[in-house]
Protein backbone atom coordinates (compact mmCIF):
# COMPACT_ATOMS: atom_id res chain seq x y z
CA UNK A 1 0.00 0.00 0.00
CA UNK A 2 1.11 3.50 -0.90
CA UNK A 3 2.71 5.53 2.25
CA UNK A 4 0.89 8.84 3.36
CA UNK A 5 3.25 11.28 2.38
CA UNK A 6 3.78 14.25 4.91
CA UNK A 7 5.73 17.99 4.23
CA UNK A 8 7.17 19.52 6.90
CA UNK A 9 7.54 23.10 6.96
CA UNK A 10 10.00 24.82 9.33
CA UNK A 11 12.02 27.82 9.60
CA UNK A 12 14.16 26.94 12.77
CA UNK A 13 16.31 24.47 14.26
CA UNK A 14 14.13 21.72 13.68
CA UNK A 15 13.76 19.85 16.73
CA UNK A 16 10.29 19.00 15.93
CA UNK A 17 11.22 18.07 12.52
CA UNK A 18 13.62 15.93 13.77
CA UNK A 19 11.23 14.28 15.98
CA UNK A 20 9.05 13.59 13.55
CA UNK A 21 11.61 12.10 11.23
CA UNK A 22 12.80 9.55 13.86
CA UNK A 23 8.98 8.63 14.74
CA UNK A 24 8.12 7.88 11.31
CA UNK A 25 11.44 6.15 10.16
CA UNK A 26 10.56 3.28 9.01
CA UNK A 27 7.15 3.62 9.51
CA UNK A 28 4.78 0.93 7.33
CA UNK A 29 1.99 3.94 6.23
CA UNK A 30 3.45 7.36 6.68
CA UNK A 31 6.94 9.02 5.17
CA UNK A 32 8.34 12.07 5.64
CA UNK A 33 8.59 13.33 1.80
CA UNK A 34 9.75 17.08 2.19
CA UNK A 35 11.06 19.93 4.15
CA UNK A 36 10.12 23.11 3.19
CA UNK A 37 12.19 25.97 4.87
CA UNK A 38 12.10 29.91 4.36
CA UNK A 39 15.59 30.27 6.35
CA UNK A 40 18.90 29.38 4.14
CA UNK A 41 21.73 28.02 6.99
CA UNK A 42 18.67 27.18 9.53
CA UNK A 43 19.27 23.93 11.89
CA UNK A 44 16.57 22.27 9.96
CA UNK A 45 18.66 22.66 6.48
CA UNK A 46 20.86 20.66 8.30
CA UNK A 47 18.58 17.86 9.51
CA UNK A 48 17.33 17.27 6.41
CA UNK A 49 20.98 16.94 4.85
CA UNK A 50 21.75 14.39 7.54
CA UNK A 51 18.67 12.44 7.18
CA UNK A 52 18.40 12.37 3.61
CA UNK A 53 15.19 14.23 2.64
CA UNK A 54 14.44 16.63 -0.28
CA UNK A 55 14.78 20.18 1.00
CA UNK A 56 13.25 22.84 -0.37
CA UNK A 57 13.92 26.44 0.04
CA UNK A 58 11.84 29.21 -0.43
CA UNK A 59 10.79 32.99 -0.14
CA UNK A 60 7.39 34.19 1.15
CA UNK A 61 6.76 34.90 -2.53
CA UNK A 62 7.48 31.31 -3.72
CA UNK A 63 4.98 30.36 -0.59
CA UNK A 64 2.39 32.69 -2.09
CA UNK A 65 2.57 31.33 -5.59
CA UNK A 66 -0.54 29.19 -7.18
CA UNK A 67 2.46 27.23 -8.51
CA UNK A 68 3.65 26.10 -5.40
CA UNK A 69 0.36 24.66 -4.46
CA UNK A 70 0.57 22.46 -7.46
CA UNK A 71 3.80 21.28 -7.05
CA UNK A 72 3.50 20.20 -3.52
CA UNK A 73 0.12 18.49 -4.83
CA UNK A 74 1.85 16.96 -7.80
CA UNK A 75 4.26 15.33 -5.76
CA UNK A 76 1.47 13.78 -3.57
CA UNK A 77 1.59 15.31 -0.56
CA UNK A 78 -1.24 14.09 1.59
CA UNK A 79 -0.44 15.97 4.77
CA UNK A 80 1.23 19.57 5.50
CA UNK A 81 3.08 19.65 9.09
CA UNK A 82 4.04 23.08 10.21
CA UNK A 83 7.25 22.27 13.18
CA UNK A 84 8.02 25.83 13.73
CA UNK A 85 6.94 27.70 10.31
CA UNK A 86 7.26 31.63 10.71
CA UNK A 87 5.69 32.61 7.88
CA UNK A 88 2.08 32.77 7.32
CA UNK A 89 0.50 30.23 5.43
CA UNK A 90 -1.93 31.54 2.37
CA UNK A 91 -4.78 30.91 0.87
CA UNK A 92 -3.83 28.96 -1.99
CA UNK A 93 -2.14 26.10 -0.11
CA UNK A 94 -5.06 25.93 2.44
CA UNK A 95 -7.67 25.48 -0.38
CA UNK A 96 -5.29 23.06 -2.10
CA UNK A 97 -5.08 21.16 1.60
CA UNK A 98 -8.61 21.79 3.34
CA UNK A 99 -8.14 20.49 6.74
CA UNK A 100 -4.41 18.97 5.87
CA UNK A 101 -2.51 21.52 7.69
CA UNK A 102 -1.35 21.34 11.00
CA UNK A 103 0.91 23.07 13.15
CA UNK A 104 2.30 22.82 16.98
CA UNK A 105 1.61 26.09 18.74
CA UNK A 106 3.85 26.75 22.11
CA UNK A 107 1.27 27.63 24.51
CA UNK A 108 -2.31 27.31 25.37
CA UNK A 109 -4.57 29.11 22.65
CA UNK A 110 -6.08 31.13 22.18
CA UNK A 111 -4.36 32.84 24.54
CA UNK A 112 -0.54 34.02 23.13
CA UNK A 113 -1.67 33.48 20.09
CA UNK A 114 -1.51 35.90 16.70
CA UNK A 115 1.13 37.87 15.08
CA UNK A 116 4.51 38.08 16.64
CA UNK A 117 3.96 35.08 18.89
CA UNK A 118 6.58 32.64 18.13
CA UNK A 119 9.35 31.33 19.79
CA UNK A 120 10.46 33.14 23.15
CA UNK A 121 7.90 35.70 22.62
CA UNK A 122 5.77 33.38 23.55
CA UNK A 123 7.19 32.20 26.65
CA UNK A 124 8.01 35.94 27.90
CA UNK A 125 4.15 36.57 27.59
CA UNK A 126 2.97 33.40 29.75
CA UNK A 127 5.84 34.67 32.53
CA UNK A 128 5.22 38.25 32.35
CA UNK A 129 1.20 37.57 32.95
CA UNK A 130 2.44 35.35 35.75
CA UNK A 131 0.49 32.20 34.65
CA UNK A 132 0.36 29.12 36.57
CA UNK A 133 0.40 26.83 33.58
CA UNK A 134 1.14 26.30 30.16
CA UNK A 135 1.41 24.06 27.40
CA UNK A 136 1.12 22.93 23.49
CA UNK A 137 -2.06 23.13 21.45
CA UNK A 138 -2.22 20.78 18.00
CA UNK A 139 -4.41 22.73 15.59
CA UNK A 140 -5.71 22.65 11.91
CA UNK A 141 -4.41 26.04 10.13
CA UNK A 142 -6.78 28.46 8.55
CA UNK A 143 -6.12 31.79 7.15
CA UNK A 144 -5.39 33.53 10.28
CA UNK A 145 -2.43 33.16 12.82
CA UNK A 146 -2.98 30.10 15.45
CA UNK A 147 -6.76 30.28 15.00
CA UNK A 148 -8.01 26.83 13.29
CA UNK A 149 -9.72 24.24 14.85
CA UNK A 150 -7.70 22.63 18.22
CA UNK A 151 -6.82 18.97 17.51
CA UNK A 152 -4.89 18.81 21.13
CA UNK A 153 -3.39 19.77 23.70
CA UNK A 154 -1.83 19.67 27.27
CA UNK A 155 -0.50 21.73 29.91
CA UNK A 156 2.80 22.07 31.99
CA UNK A 157 3.16 23.85 35.06
CA UNK A 158 4.54 27.33 35.05
CA UNK A 159 6.66 27.95 38.61
CA UNK A 160 7.09 31.58 40.12
CA UNK A 161 11.21 30.82 39.04
CA UNK A 162 11.05 29.50 35.72
CA UNK A 163 12.44 32.03 33.15
CA UNK A 164 11.28 32.01 29.24
CA UNK A 165 13.84 29.69 28.81
CA UNK A 166 12.64 26.78 31.46
CA UNK A 167 9.54 27.06 30.03
CA UNK A 168 10.63 26.94 27.08
CA UNK A 169 12.47 23.39 27.57
CA UNK A 170 9.39 22.35 29.50
CA UNK A 171 6.88 23.44 26.48
CA UNK A 172 9.15 21.78 23.97
CA UNK A 173 9.07 18.68 26.04
CA UNK A 174 5.47 18.37 25.42
CA UNK A 175 5.76 18.85 21.58
CA UNK A 176 8.32 16.32 21.32
CA UNK A 177 6.45 13.64 23.69
CA UNK A 178 2.70 14.57 21.61
CA UNK A 179 3.02 16.23 18.08
CA UNK A 180 3.92 12.82 16.65
CA UNK A 181 1.89 10.57 18.30
CA UNK A 182 -1.27 13.17 17.54
CA UNK A 183 -0.05 13.58 13.37
CA UNK A 184 0.23 9.55 13.28
CA UNK A 185 -3.09 9.24 14.59
CA UNK A 186 -4.84 12.10 11.92
CA UNK A 187 -3.26 10.47 8.82
CA UNK A 188 -3.89 6.47 9.69
CA UNK A 189 -7.84 7.75 9.87
CA UNK A 190 -7.34 7.95 5.95
CA UNK A 191 -5.28 5.01 5.96
CA UNK A 192 -8.23 2.70 4.34
N1 LIG B 1 -2.41 30.80 7.86
C1 LIG B 1 -1.66 30.43 8.91
N2 LIG B 1 -0.32 30.43 8.81
C2 LIG B 1 0.45 30.03 9.86
C3 LIG B 1 -0.14 29.66 11.08
C4 LIG B 1 -1.56 29.67 11.17
O1 LIG B 1 -2.16 29.30 12.22
N3 LIG B 1 -2.28 30.06 10.07
N4 LIG B 1 0.66 29.32 12.17
C5 LIG B 1 2.03 29.81 12.11
C6 LIG B 1 2.90 29.38 13.25
N5 LIG B 1 2.80 30.42 14.29
C7 LIG B 1 2.28 30.06 15.51
O2 LIG B 1 1.97 28.90 15.79
C8 LIG B 1 3.24 31.74 14.02
C9 LIG B 1 4.41 31.93 13.30
C10 LIG B 1 4.85 33.22 13.04
C11 LIG B 1 4.14 34.33 13.48
C12 LIG B 1 4.62 35.72 13.15
O3 LIG B 1 4.22 36.68 13.77
N6 LIG B 1 5.50 35.80 12.13
C13 LIG B 1 6.09 37.10 11.75
C14 LIG B 1 7.28 36.88 10.80
C15 LIG B 1 8.43 36.20 11.55
C16 LIG B 1 9.65 36.01 10.65
O4 LIG B 1 9.50 36.15 9.41
O5 LIG B 1 10.73 35.72 11.21
C17 LIG B 1 5.06 37.98 11.04
O6 LIG B 1 4.10 37.46 10.43
O7 LIG B 1 5.30 39.20 11.07
C18 LIG B 1 2.99 34.16 14.23
C19 LIG B 1 2.54 32.86 14.51
C20 LIG B 1 2.66 29.48 10.78
N7 LIG B 1 1.81 29.99 9.72
N1 LIG C 1 4.03 30.22 16.76
C1 LIG C 1 4.88 29.26 16.16
C2 LIG C 1 5.93 28.80 17.13
O1 LIG C 1 6.33 29.54 18.01
N2 LIG C 1 6.38 27.57 16.93
C3 LIG C 1 7.36 27.03 17.83
O2 LIG C 1 8.66 27.18 17.27
C4 LIG C 1 9.48 26.20 17.92
C5 LIG C 1 10.30 25.55 16.84
O3 LIG C 1 11.29 24.76 17.45
P1 LIG C 1 12.09 23.70 16.56
O4 LIG C 1 12.61 24.45 15.36
O5 LIG C 1 13.19 23.22 17.48
O6 LIG C 1 11.12 22.61 16.19
C6 LIG C 1 8.55 25.19 18.62
O7 LIG C 1 8.55 25.43 20.01
C7 LIG C 1 7.19 25.54 18.05
O8 LIG C 1 6.10 25.30 18.94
Amino acid sequence: MKKKKIVLFASGAGSNARQLIHYFKDHASVTVSLIVCNKPGAGVTKIAEREGIELMLIDKHRLQSPDFAKILLEKGTDFIILAGFLLKIPATLIEAFPRHIINIHPALLPKYGGKGMYGHYVHEAVINAREKESGITIHYVDEQYDHGATIFQTTCPVSASDTPESLARKVQFLEHQHFAPVVERLVLKEVS
